[in-house]
């Protein structure tokens, strides 16, 4: 395939995630992709990325066709088809819309959230509302640490388009069509297309939104937390709320979905969860997009989640210690009032 012929694509945070979707789309020959770097912009630029993927192998001094370590204009050099957002979302500290605006191109651009978390794709709709949003929920396992990514689970998604009422349903599924097949052009990975991508997204929620949160709480792997006690005073009882708010949200995900996902990840494995392992390196937590969009939609549906609520309110805690540490706040002077169960957070 030519250059001028190849999918432009941006890919937004080249963490694990972000640099093996740039691997992915590289080699399927069907993209030519922009990586927009940031801590490991310099590294990466002089060294290249050193990558041990179990899909792709050993790629050393590996780089996409373009790195840069801002977000470029869309109309530098004809506008993007694809922008993929692959940061961790972070409202507290982090406006996404606001930094990927650049690169839009208004009725053109797809967006694509390879991200976890509920309900991530409404604010990002609002900001764009005539580009088409495409929504996938990652199971790979992919840690970046300075341009050097270990790649341990294999890189499978589910994806669909995030429906848009403006928007014709066709378009949004060509594009769709279009993004997973440039991904899988690669042969060894597999992005799965789905027709309802909240369905999806509902089900990998009752995983991140339990074992995410009380390892992070706990600092606690899922084997450990398991064995100690915390799978029937914590585990199940939490998931048993989060099937009842995706239950009031039109959702049924099955009578055995909680027995599946407690033991999705077998307990062989000691696995730290992404937010576990964020609280391991000091950074701030995903806990608005993983925990607070599902609450909010508890309290709208009006479903009892004590578990989940407070779980959430020892999160908020830690999160606001990781950000005073991180100089993104100040400890106020005056005690602030009012439970977090009730404050809405806006992107
Ligand atoms: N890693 C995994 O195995 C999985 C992750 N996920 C989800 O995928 C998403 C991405 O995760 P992951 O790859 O682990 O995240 P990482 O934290 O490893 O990477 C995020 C990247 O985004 C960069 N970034 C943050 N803000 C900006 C900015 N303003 N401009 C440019 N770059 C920026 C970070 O740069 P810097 O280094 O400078 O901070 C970092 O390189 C998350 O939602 C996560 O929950 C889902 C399934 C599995
Ligand atoms: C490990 C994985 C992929 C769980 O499905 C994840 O999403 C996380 O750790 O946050």
């Amino acid at each position: 395939m030519s250059t001028d012929s190849k999918l432009k694509v941006l890919v937004v945070g080249t963490g694990g995630v972000g640099t093996m979707a740039c691997v992915a789309l590289e080699r399927s020959g069907m993209a030519t992709v922009t990586a927009v770097l940031r801590s490991n912009y310099e590294k990466v630029l002089r060294d290249g990325f050193e990558i041990e993927s179990i899909n792709h192998g050993k790629l050393s001094a590996w780089r996409p066709s373009h790195i840069v370590n801002s977000v470029p204009e869309s109309d530098s050099d004809g506008p993007f088809d694809f922008v993929i957002v692959s940061m961790k979302t972070i409202p507290e500290i982090t406006n996404i819309n606001k930094i990927i605006a650049p690169s839009i191109t208004t009725d053109h651009t797809t967006i694509v959230l390879m991200q976890n978390g509920m309900y991530i794709e409404p604010p990002v709709m609002e900001a764009f509302p005539s580009n088409v949003i495409l929504s996938a929920t990652s199971y790979i396992g992919a840690h970046e640490r300075n341009g050097h990514i270990i790649h341990d689970d294999p890189d499978y998604f589910h994806i669909g388009a995030f429906h848009n009422p403006r928007l014709d349903t066709q378009h949004e599924k060509q594009r769709l069509d279009l993004f997973a097949t440039a991904y899988n052009g690669c042969k060894v990975v597999n992005a799965e297309v789905v027709d309802d991508i909240i369905f999806y997204r509902w089900r990998k929620i009752m995983w991140n939104g339990i074992y995410n949160s009380m390892c992070a709480i706990t600092q606690l792997d899922n084997a450990a937390i398991r064995r100690l006690g915390g799978e029937d005073s914590l585990i199940r009882p939490g998931m048993v709320e989060m099937a009842a708010i995706a239950k009031a949200d039109g959702y049924d995900l099955g009578e055995n979905i909680v027995d599946e996902m407690v033991n999705a990840t077998p307990i062989e494995l000691s696995f730290r969860p992404s937010m576990l392992v964020d609280v391991d390196k000091g950074n701030p937590l995903e806990v608005e997009v993983i925990l607070g969009n599902a609450l909010r939609i508890a309290r709208q549906k009006g479903v009892q989640t004590p578990i989940l609520d407070n779980t959430y309110r020892f999160l908020k805690l830690i999160q606001a210690r990781l950000l005073v540490a991180r100089g993104h706040l100040n400890i106020p002077e005056d005690i602030l009032t009012g439970d977090f169960i009730y404050i809405v957070h806006q992107q």
